[in-house]
C-alpha cells in the first residue's frame, strides 16, 4: 500500500491537479467557500492531515463532473448524507511536468457568458493528437459518463454507446472508482476485464497504471476459458480467429448471418437450456439403480447412498459429491471390516473393493469435454430425448469435430457451463466485478457463464450494436442480455455523444450506418470541426503512391491507419508499401502488441482502436457491397478516425458511399 501511495505521490509531483471548483456549502456564513483542487490522486499534509488535493473519485469531486452551470444549488452525497451548496467557479487546469500549461474557466458565477458550462476545454483536449495508447480522461469526464462511472457496485450495467462515446475509457474509470469507493470490500486482483484480443489489451494497458489500477486482471474469453478447463492435449481448441476467414471473406460466397448458424445457436439461451436439462437429468439418474452388497449380508442400501448424495452433500458440485460418496463408502467398508473375523477379513476386503469398482463403473465420472461428447456423440437413453431438440445439422457438425478432436470458440460457453456444474468454481475464478468490452460480440450463453463467476451480478457490459460485425455469435439486441438479469439487478444506459471524431467524420459515418436494416442510435458530435471526408478514385496500380502521398502530407500526426477489407489484402498491401519504402506495421489477428505509428489493419480488427488519420482502401462495389455486414464493417473503419478520414476506391465506388 505504501509503495502504491509513493507511486501516486510521484505522479502527483509532475501534475498534482487538473481542476478546481469553488464550492460554498449552504450555510449562511460566506466563510464556508472552499477552493477544492481535484487531482488524479488525493494529497494530504502528512502532519496536519489537511487535504490539499482531493481525489477525482471522492464524493465532493463529483460536483466537478455533474455541474451543468446555472445558479441553482447543487448537491453531492457524502458519507454523512447530502451536502447542498453553490458553485462559484469551475476551472480546468493543465499541468505537464510541473509546468502550468493552460487554465480555462468553464464557469464563473454571475458572469453572463457562463450560463452553462463551456466546452472549450473539452474541445481543446479532443483536438490533440493521440499517442499510441488509450489515455485517462479524468479531467474531462462528462456528466453522462460520470453517472456510469459512479454507479453502485452491485448492478449489471448495460451500456449501449455509439462509436467513440468513451465506453472502454468509462469502463476503466469505473474500475478505478469502484476500487476507491469500495476499498474495504474489493481488491484489484478480483476485478477482470474481457477484451476482444491481446492487442486490444495492450492498447488499453497504459491507462490502468495511470488510474492506479494496474493489478486488474485482463483476459480474452478464449484465454480465460483455457485457464479454467484443462483440455486434454490431444484436443485442439480453435480460437475465435479461426472464424474470421469464414465470415469476413469477400465475393459471392460471403455467408449470411442467420439464427441457425452454428455459432449463434451454440451461444443461445435455447442451447443453454438444453445443456442444463441434460445436466440436471444426469444428476437425477447418475446413481446406479441398485443396492451395494459389499459381501454377503452386508448391504449398503440405495436409499442411504441417495441420502448422502442428494441431501448431505447437496451443496457440492456433482463430481465432488461423487468423490465424497466414494470416500464415504470406503469408510463404511473399513469400519464394517473391523467386526469381521481376521481369518476372512482380507478376502472380504478384496471382494468389497471389486464390488465398489464395478459400482462406480456404472456411475460415470465426466469431464466437461466427456459430457459434451456424450450429448453429441452417444447420448445415454435418459439424455437422448433432450438432445433430439438440437438441430440435426448442428449435431452432425459437432459430432464430426469431436471425432477429429477439435473444438471451436462457440463450444466454450457450453463447456464452461458444464465444467462449473460438474466441478464448481474455484475462488480464484470468482470476481468482484467483470467488465465486458465489445459486449455486442458476446452471446447470451457466454454472459450466463460469466454471471456464475461474479459476485452480486456486478458487471459493466459495454458495446455498440452498430459495430456488431461478429453478430454471427453475438447479439442483435440488448434485450438478449437484459433478459438474463432481473429488473432490480440491471441498469441500462445509452451514450450518444461521440468524443473521438470530428463532426464531419461522424456525420459521414452516420450516413453509412443509416443503411442498416436495424434501427440504430446515431452518434452526435461534440462541436469539433475538421476537414471534410475525402473520397478519391484511385486506380489499383496507383494505390501505393497515393497512400504514400497522404502519409507524407500527414507526417506530423502520431498515428495513421491504412484499413483494408481482408487479412490477405492487407498482407499484400503491406508488402507493396514496404517495397516502396514506407515503414508500417501489419496488424494481424494473432498480434499481441500495438505499436502505433503507421498501421495496416483489416477493418474487422480495427474495432476498439483509434488513429489520428484513417485511410480506407478498396471502398468499391466488390469489397463493400450493400449488406448488413459491410455496412457495419465500413462504419467501424470510418469511426476509427479522430481528425481526418480518406476513402479510396478503384473501379466503381461501393454503393455505401456512391
Ligand atoms: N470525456 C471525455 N473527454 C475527453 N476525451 C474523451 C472523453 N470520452 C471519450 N474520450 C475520448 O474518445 C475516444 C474514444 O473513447 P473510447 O475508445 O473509450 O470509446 P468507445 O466508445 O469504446 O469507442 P469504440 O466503440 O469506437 O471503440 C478516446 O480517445 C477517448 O479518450
Amino acid at each position: 500500500m505504501r509503495l502504491e501511495k509513493l507511486d501516486h505521490l510521484n505522479g502527483s509531483l509532475s501534475a498534482p491537479y487538473f481542476g478546481r471548483i469553488d464550492f460554498e456549502e449552504q450555510f449562511p456564513n460566506i466563510e464556508s467557500l472552499q477552493n477544492i483542487y481535484i487531482g488524479k490522486f488525493g494529497i494530504e499534509d502528512i502532519d496536519s492531515r489537511e487535504i490539499i488535493v482531493v481525489d477525482w473519485r471522492s464524493p465532493i469531486a463529483s460536483l466537478f463532473y455533474s455541474f451543468n452551470g446555472g445558479e441553482e444549488p447543487v448537491s453531492y452525497e457524502s458519507p454523512d448524507g447530502f451536502v447542498e451548496g453553490n458553485i462559484h467557479l469551475k476551472r480546468n487546469i493543465v499541468i505537464r511536468n510541473q509546468t502550468l500549461d493552460r487554465v480555462v474557466d468553464s464557469y464563473v458565477r454571475g458572469q453572463e457568458h457562463f450560463e452553462g458550462v463551456s466546452d472549450e476545454f473539452l474541445i481543446y483536449r479532443l483536438q490533440e493528437n493521440k499517442d499510441d495508447k488509450l489515455k485517462d480522461i479524468v479531467s474531462t469526464i462528462q456528466e453522462e459518463q460520470d453517472k456510469i462511472i459512479r454507479s453502485p457496485k452491485n448492478m449489471a450495467l448495460i451500456i449501449q454507446g455509439v462509436a467513440g462515446s468513451g465506453k472502454t475509457t468509462v469502463a476503466l474509470h469505473r474500475l478505478a472508482y469502484l476500487l476507491y469507493h469500495y476499498r474495504d470490500q474489493i481488491k484489484a486482483e478480483n476485478l477482470i476485464i474481457f477484451a476482444p484480443n491481446k492487442m486490444f489489451l495492450d492498447y488499453i494497458s497504459n491507462v490502468l497504471p495511470e488510474l492506479g489500477i494496474g493489478r486488474v486482471q485482463q483476459y480474452t474469453f478464449y484465454e480465460w476459458a483455457l485457464e479454467i478447463i484443462d483440455f486434454p492435449s490431444k484436443i485442439k481448441v480453435h480460437s475465435i480467429q479461426g472464424q474470421y476467414e469464414k465470415w469476413f471473406k469477400i465475393g459471392d460466397d460471403q455467408l449470411a448471418i442467420t439464427d441457425v448458424s452454428t455459432e449463434r445457436y451454440k451461444g443461445s439461451l435455447q442451447f443453454q437450456q438444453i445443456i442444463l436439462q441434460c445436466l440436471s437429468t444426469y444428476e437425477e439418474h447418475c446413481i446406479p439403480d441398485m443396492d451395494l452388497e459389499l459381501w454377503e449380508g452386508k448391504i449398503l442400501s440405495r436409499e442411504t447412498i441417495h441420502k448422502w448424495f442428494y441431501e448431505e452433500y447437496q451443496i457440492f458440485p456433482l463430481m465432488i459429491r461423487r468423490d465424497h460418496v466414494t470416500k464415504r463408502i470406503t469408510r463404511f467398508k473399513n469400519s464394517e471390516l473391523k467386526y469381521i473375523d481376521k481369518g476372512i477379513q482380507k478376502k472380504l476386503k478384496s471382494q468389497a473393493n471389486k464390488v465398489i469398482r464395478s459400482y462406480f463403473k456404472k456411475w460415470t465420472a465426466f469431464t466437461a469435454v466427456d459430457f459434451y461428447s456424450e450429448i453429441f456423440s452417444k447420448p445415454s437413453s435418459v439424455l437422448s430425448n433432450i438432445t433430439l431438440l438440437i438441430p440435426e445439422i448442428i449435431k452432425q457438425e459437432t459430432k464430426k469435430s469431436l471425432k477429429n478432436k477439435e473444438l471451436h470458440f462457440e463450444d466454450l460457453a457450453a463447456l464452461l457451463y458444464i465444467h462449473n456444474y460438474l466441478y464448481g468454481i474455484k475462488s480464484d475464478f470468482k470476481y468482484d466485478h467483470i467488465v465486458i468490452d465489445e459486449a455486442q460480440d458476446y452471446s447470451p450463453f457466454q454472459v450466463i457463464v460469466l454471471k456464475e463467476h461474479v459476485r452480486n451480478h456486478s458487471f459493466s457490459i459495454l458495446g455498440d450494436l452498430a459495430q456488431g460485425i461478429h453478430s454471427y455469435h453475438g447479439i442483435n439486441d440488448w434485450k438478449e442480455i437484459r433478459q438474463l438479469f432481473s429488473e432490480e439487478e440491471t441498469s441500462y444506459f445509452q451514450l450518444q455523444v461521440s468524443y473521438r471524431s470530428t463532426a464531419e467524420i461522424i456525420q459521414f459515418s452516420n450516413k453509412i450506418i443509416s443503411f442498416s436494416e436495424q434501427s440504430l442510435l446515431l452518434a452526435t458530435p461534440v462541436v469539433r470541426s475538421g476537414q471534410e471526408v475525402s473520397i478519391n478514385h484511385t486506380p489499383k496500380e496507383k494505390l501505393p503512391n497515393k497512400i504514400k502521398n497522404i502519409v507524407e502530407k500527414e507526417k506530423n500526426v502520431h498515428s495513421i491507419a491504412i484499413v483494408g477489407r481482408t487479412d490477405e489484402e492487407c498482407t499484400k498491401l503491406h508488402r507493396l508499401l514496404s517495397e516502396e519504402g514506407l515503414q508500417c506495421h501489419l496488424i494481424t489477428s494473432n498480434l499481441e502488441n500495438y505499436d502505433g505509428g503507421i498501421s495496416i489493419v483489416p477493418a474487422f480488427l480495427a474495432k476498439g482502436l483509434e488513429f489520428d488519420v484513417v485511410i480506407i482502401v478498396d471502398v468499391d462495389e466488390e469489397h463493400y457491397p450493400k449488406n448488413e455486414l459491410n455496412i457495419k464493417l465500413l462504419y467501424v473503419a470510418c469511426t476509427r478516425a479522430l481528425h481526418k478520414l480518406y476513402l479510396l476506391y478503384s473501379n466503381n465506388p461501393s454503393p455505401l458511399i456512391s
